[in-house]
């Protein structure tokens, strides 16, 4: 099958081998799906389930290698850029077309200092309102190239995936609403970084094949196992758009938040163009779920300030001096809109803190605790923007995604700390 680009954009099928066991899994879950067997009921089809899985887990390893060792080279274009004010400051919102998928992907970007060099290319006959219109610059374009200050600082870098449930309707069957929101509140505070955001719902299996694997997850299967008896690989992602988006970009070093190697294995392995230039993932920053940190006010800025070990000759951005916990609080706060929307806040923390001092204590909805002396009619977080409330979710409510992180640390490889939870 070829895109409309004529590449081929069939999924590499030593990916997807297949053998005698995993072939019969979608007919055995349809089997599994009838009334007169159920999953959890028959212990012999779960027993060829799960070998078939643990066979395919195996396929899927040696596949992921050899998938890493032919990156493809991809070519992106940013088609507009917008200026996007949102509760923690604001944001440069880049959409790309590219030579490899039919998606529009985005990069979500902090600071003035990184700019796109297709967007900021001149195209033949376009007028300065034209330029305008798409978010490029009215003088040559190519001010931006030589602007020493762009190369000054190393970005903060996320690669993330597109997640409707956990990041549109607050799903807390997984971390990335808190992920995405985290990283942008770090970039908002370092005023340099971007956020690629990649079209890949459910580690690329679209929406639909998501909620199927919710489904067998509620029968008892995890996030791995749930994809394999579907006939999806655990993870089907590749990174070559977020590379030609970077290089676009022109962050070729980075810091990145991540705990997934096989992100920083793919970013970096391939060159980006011609120049042969690749990728360098300076720093890896961890994302620590804040739930599980101590106190609530324990913050992942705290849990890596002093961890940066630059080793180009380019400056971190962590190196830079930085806001403390209080006064990242307050810049938040005042960039609110009005008076209503920081009492608000203010109540949300109280809430927050009233609920963490109580320990296991807690009841699960926050909403059911006491309402706080502030201006009990906005105590409920939920009536704090989305946003908000994805940076500091409430630990008790996160039960679910902690099965999905210890999953991701004992089945993915993905360098999670379980002990730290
Ligand atoms: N198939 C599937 N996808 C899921 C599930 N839960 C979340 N996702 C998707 O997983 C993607 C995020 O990937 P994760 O594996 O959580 O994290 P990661 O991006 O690989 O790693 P980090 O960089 O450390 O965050 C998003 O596209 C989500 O929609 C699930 O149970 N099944």
């Amino acid at each position: 099958m070829s895109n409309r680009n004529g590449i081929d954009t069939r999924r590499d099928s030593s990916d997807f081998d297949t053998n005698s066991t995993r072939t019969g899994s979608h007919d055995d879950l349809r089997k599994n799906d009838s009334s007169t067997v159920g999953i959890a009921g028959n212990e012999r089809v779960i027993s060829t389930l799960l070998e078939s899985v643990q066979l395919n887990t195996a396929d899927k390893r040696v596949s992921e290698s050899k998938k890493a060792a032919h990156p493809k080279r991809v070519t992106v274009e940013c088609q507009v850029r917008a200026r996007i004010p949102y509760p923690g400051g604001q944001f440069y919102l880049h959409l790309y077309k590219n030579d490899f998928d039919n998606k529009e992907h985005l990069a979500i970007v902090f600071g003035n200092t990184i700019k796109s060099k297709s967007l900021e290319r001149v195209r033949e006959g376009e007028t300065e309102m034209d330029r305008k219109v798409r978010g490029a610059s009215v003088d040559d374009g190519s001010s931006h190239l030589n602007n020493e200050n762009q190369k000054a600082l190393i970005p903060l870098v996320r690669i993330h995936s597109e997640c409707y449930t956990g990041e549109t309707v607050s799903s807390t069957r997984c971390d990335c609403g808190y992920q995405l929101a985290e990283s942008m509140r770090l970039m908002s505070n370092l005023n340099n970084g971007v956020v690629v955001y990649l079209r890949q719902e459910g580690r690329n299996i679209g929406l639909g094949e998501k909620l199927k694997a919710y489904n067998l997850q509620d029968m008892g299967h995890d996030t791995v196992n749930a994809n394999l008896l579907l006939n999806h690989p655990a993870d089907g992602r590749t990174y070559e758009v977020a590379r030609a988006i970077l290089f676009d970009l022109d962050c070729l070093e980075m810091n990145l938040l991540t705990n997934n190697p096989d992100k920083i294995k793919q970013l970096t392995e391939g060159d980006c163009d011609d120049t042969k230039e690749r990728l360098t993932v300076v720093e890896r920053i961890p994302m620590i779920p804040s739930w599980w940190l101590d106190g609530d006010t324990a913050h992942h800025m705290e849990t890596f300030q002093g961890l940066s070990k630059p080793t180009s000759s380019r400056k971190n951005s962590f190196d830079e001096p930085r806001d403390s916990f209080q006064q990242i609080e307050q810049k938040e706060a005042t960039s609110l809109d009005d008076a209503t929307d920081r009492l608000r806040r203010k109540s949300f923390v109280a809430s927050y803190t009233q609920l963490s001092s109580m320990g296991d204590s807690a009841p699960s909805n926050p909403a059911t605790i006491n309402p706080v002396p502030f201006m009990s009619g906005f105590s409920d977080p939920l009536q704090f923007s989305s946003h908000q409330r994805h940076v500091r979710p409430f630990g008790p409510s996160m039960a679910e995604a902690d099965k999905y992180l210890y999953t991701k640390a004992l089945k993915m490889g993905h360098m999670l700390n379980i002990e730290q939870k």
